[in-house]
C-alpha cells in the first residue's frame, strides 16, 4: 500500500471509511427504489404522516418471512434522511415510529416526485453505468453508454419499449409540475411580455400547463415528437403540434426549453438554438428564448450542491448529453447567434437562462 509514514490509524481508517462510504452509496439509491416499490412513503402518509412498523405492514405487502428485514430497510432509509425515525414508550415498551421528512413528503400526494425518483433508478437507467469504463476505452464517436446497453437512443428505444416510454414522458410531467409551481412563484417576472410561447420538446405538456393556468394571457403550445404527441391530454388550454426540433420551430413570442439542451451535444444545440432563434420576433418586439437547466457552479452550491451537479452531469453522459458551466452555456448562445442572456439561479441545482436575439 502506497502510504505516507506520517499516516496515523485514524487517519488510514478515514479513508477506508471514504472508500466504503462511496462503494456502498448505490445501496442508499437501491433502499429508496425499494421504498418506492413497495409504497412505504404511502403507507406512512395514509396513517397521518407517522406510524409504526405493525401500522406500515397493514399498508405494503411484503412476505411474512420478510418482516423482520424491513426494520434494517427502514433505519437505512431513516439514517439516510429518507424517513424519520422516533422512540415513543407505549403500554408493551419501545415503538419506533417512522415519519416523512421533508424529502419523502415529495413523494406522497398529487402530482409528487415519485415518477421522477422512480425514473432515475429504473433499471433501464441504471444498467448502462455498469460499462462505464468500457464506454471510456472506445473510440469517438462512439454509442453513448444508454446505447451500448440497450442497442437504441433514448429516443428511438422509448418508442418500442412503452412501459419505460410512459414511465419517462410522467417522470417529466412530475418534475415540470413541482419545478413550475417554484418558477411562478420565484421568478414570474420571466413571463412579462409574453404572448405566445412555445415549449420544445415539452413532452406531455406538463410546464407549457403551468405556465397556461399561471398567466392565462399567454397562448401556451408544445412541440414534440409525433409517438409523443399522439399521447397528449385531450382536453387542455395547451396546444399540442408533432415536429422535429432539428426540422423547425412553430412562431410564437417565446421559446421555452426546459431540461432539453443538456440532452444534447454542443453542434445539436446550436442547430436546436438557430430554430429557436428563427421563431421568434428581434429582442425589441419582446424575442426570447427561456432555458430551465443546470449551470454548473451558479448560484451559491454548498457540497451537496456541487455534488448533484457533477453527479448530473455524468448521468447526463450516458445520453452523450452534458451539464454546462457558464463558459459552456455562453459558447453555445452565441455561436446560435443570440447577443446576450442571464442566468437566475434560484431553482436549486438548476436555473433559469433567459436568451435574447
Ligand atoms: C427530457 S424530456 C423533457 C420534456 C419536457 N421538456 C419536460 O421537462 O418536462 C425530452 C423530450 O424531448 C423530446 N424530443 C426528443 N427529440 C426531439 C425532437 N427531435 N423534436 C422534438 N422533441 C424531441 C422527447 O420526446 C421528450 O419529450
Amino acid at each position: 500500500m502506497a502510504l505516507t509514514t506520517s499516516s496515523t490509524n485514524q487517519s488510514v481508517l478515514d479513508a477506508q471509511l471514504e472508500l466504503w462510504h462511496t462503494s456502498l452509496a448505490y445501496i442508499k439509491s437501491m433502499a429508496l427504489k425499494c421504498a418506492l416499490e413497495l409504497r412505504i412513503a404511502d403507507a406512512i402518509h395514509s396513517h397521518g404522516g407517522a406510524a409504526t412498523l405493525p401500522q406500515i405492514l397493514t399498508k405494503i405487502t411484503l412476505h411474512p418471512s420478510k418482516i423482520p428485514c424491513l426494520r434494517r430497510l427502514l433505519r437505512v432509509l431513516t439514517t439516510t434522511g429518507v424517513f424519520s425515525a422516533q422512540q415513543h414508550l407505549d403500554g408493551g415498551g419501545e415503538q419506533v415510529v417512522y415519519g416523512l421528512t421533508l424529502a419523502s413528503q415529495l413523494l406522497v400526494g398529487p402530482s409528487n416526485l415519485s415518477p421522477m425518483t422512480s425514473a432515475m433508478l429504473h433499471s433501464v437507467t441504471v444498467s448502462p453505468f455498469l460499462g462505464l469504463s468500457a464506454w471510456f476505452q472506445r473510440e469517438l464517436p462512439a454509442p453513448s453508454l444508454f446505447e451500448m446497453e440497450h442497442g437504441h437512443t433514448p429516443w428511438d428505444f422509448t418508442p418500442q419499449n412503452p412501459d419505460a416510454g410512459g414511465l419517462s414522458n410522467e417522470s417529466m410531467v412530475s418534475d415540470s409540475s413541482f419545478i413550475m409551481n417554484i418558477v411562478v412563484k420565484e421568478c414570474g417576472d420571466i413571463f412579462n411580455g409574453v404572448t405566445s410561447l412555445v415549449d420544445v420538446a415539452g413532452g406531455l405538456g406538463g410546464a407549457a400547463q403551468a405556465i397556461a393556468t399561471a398567466f392565462p394571457h399567454v397562448a401556451c403550445s408544445v412541440l414534440d415528437l409525433p409517438h409523443v404527441v399522439a399521447n397528449a391530454p385531450a382536453s387542455t388550454n395547451v396546444k399540442y403540434i408533432a415536429g422535429d426540433m432539428f426540422e423547425s420551430v412553430p412562431p410564437a413570442n417565446s421559446v421555452f426549453l426546459k431540461w432539453i439542451l443538456h440532452d444534447w451535444s454542443d453542434d445539436e444545440c446550436v442547430k436546436i438554438l438557430k430554430n429557436c432563434k428563427k421563431a421568434i420576433p428581434p429582442r425589441h418586439a419582446g424575442g426570447k428564448v427561456i432555458i430551465l437547466d443546470m449551470v454548473v457552479g451558479a448560484g451559491l452550491p454548498n457540497q451537496k450542491h456541487k455534488e448533484t451537479q457533477v453527479l448530473f452531469d455524468l448521468f447526463m453522459m450516458s445520453i452523450n448529453g452534458t451539464e454546462r458551466d457558464e463558459q459552456e452555456w455562453e459558447k453555445i448562445i452565441f455561436q446560435a447567434g443570440f447577443s446576450d442572456y442571464k442566468i437566475t439561479p434560484v431553482l436549486g441545482v438548476r436555473s433559469i437562462i433567459e436568451v435574447y436575439p
